[in-house]
């Protein structure tokens, strides 16, 4: 029996590196940390960071819903952002969309992410079917 199921969309930007957009073993999502590409063009989205966290969690839905999932079934996200200065506006767009009993969350400032980008964001959901 296959353990491990890769999650595969157009919907969400194509992996920029040898990683799947997630993995689905069992009921458990694990996605990989998006950044903000916008699918269709494949180039970083300008704007700011505000722009940028809008895209990564947009991108985050079109993957889980590949897999079955929506982010209602988060239960741990990882943000890493370039700027802790940034966490304001971050937690304010990523408020919007995380609204009722929000996931579990860690949040760190790092020296440099892929692209250049400004925030890049990973989860895990958890979904009632295998
Ligand atoms: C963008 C990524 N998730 C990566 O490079 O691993």
């Amino acid at each position: 029996m296959k353990f491990k199921n890769v999650i595969a969309t157009d919907d969400a930007p194509a992996a920029i590196g040898p990683y799947s957009q997630a993995i689905k073993v069992g009921n458990i999502i694990f996605t990989s940390g998006q950044i903000p590409i916008d699918p269709q063009s494949g180039q970083v989205v300008e704007g700011g960071v505000a722009v940028q966290v809008t895209r990564v969690i947009e991108n985050l839905q079109a993957v889980l819903a590949a897999a079955g999932a929506s982010l209602d079934d988060v239960v741990k996200t990882t943000l890493y952002i370039k700027d802790m200065n940034d966490f304001g506006t971050i937690n304010e767009v990523y408020g919007r969309y995380f609204t009722k009993e929000p996931p579990a969350r860690s949040c760190v400032e790092v020296a440099r992410l892929p692209k250049d980008v400004l925030v890049e964001i990973e989860a895990v959901a958890v979904v009632k079917e295998g």
